[in-house]
């Protein structure tokens, strides 16, 4: 309760920082509906004799807008560089490390992007992180994203259509971990 509270501190001056980044008001992403949510995944990677034939978790991007994640210091996160070069993301169990998710990527029209990232398995182990992804809450809400008009002119036009939570949120499921990216069906 207290961690989820204190996350959605640091999300929400995150957002602020996103939206001046962007030129907009500081208010921008949350009043579109950015900080609506906040889920947290607990995961527990058990050590692995034979880390040489699986993975701790496959190469994907996160759904959400932003992610905060917590990881202990045995280390195993990895971050695809240029689309060719994993590279570590050194542990520090007294830092947040921030991932740009999906969602985000379509309201900002490409100008943030999300990363691919992976957790190798290892030998040694149990390793513990906790995700906190911010969200735009219940997929039953009629809600629906879009690039920002702000950020749109003749030279940036919209890389995306018009999707709502639930139809994205249905892909994303049905899709599963496969490594593809989920933004790719609502690129126009
Ligand atoms: O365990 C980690 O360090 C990463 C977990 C992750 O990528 C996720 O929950 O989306
Ligand atoms: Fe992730």
């Amino acid at each position: 309760m207290e961690y989820s509270e204190q996350i959605l501190k640091v999300g929400k001056t995150l957002f602020e920082l996103l939206s001046e980044g962007l030129g907009l008001n500081p208010n921008h992403l949350a009043d579109i509906g950015c900080t609506d949510g906040l889920a947290l995944l607990g995961h527990y990677y058990p050590a692995c004799p034979q880390p040489e034939l699986t993975m701790g978790t496959t190469k994907h991007t996160d759904n959400a807008f932003l992610t905060l994640l917590l990881q202990d210091n045995l280390g195993g996160l990895q971050v695809l560089y240029e689309d060719k070069y994993w590279v570590d993301v050194p542990p520090n169990p007294e830092s947040l490390v921030v991932n740009v998710g999906d969602l985000l990527q379509l309201v900002s029209n490409d100008k943030f992007k999300s990363v691919e990232h992976r957790v190798l398995a290892s030998e040694v182990g149990p390793r513990i992180s906790i995700a906190s992804f911010l969200n735009a809450g219940s997929v039953l809400s009629s809600k629906s994203f879009e690039p920002i008009k702000e950020l749109l002119s003749e030279e940036n036009k919209p890389k995306y259509r018009n999707v709502t939570l639930k139809e994205y949120q249905r892909y994303v499921i049905d899709k599963g971990l496969d490594g593809t990216r989920a933004l790719l069906p609502f690129k126009v």
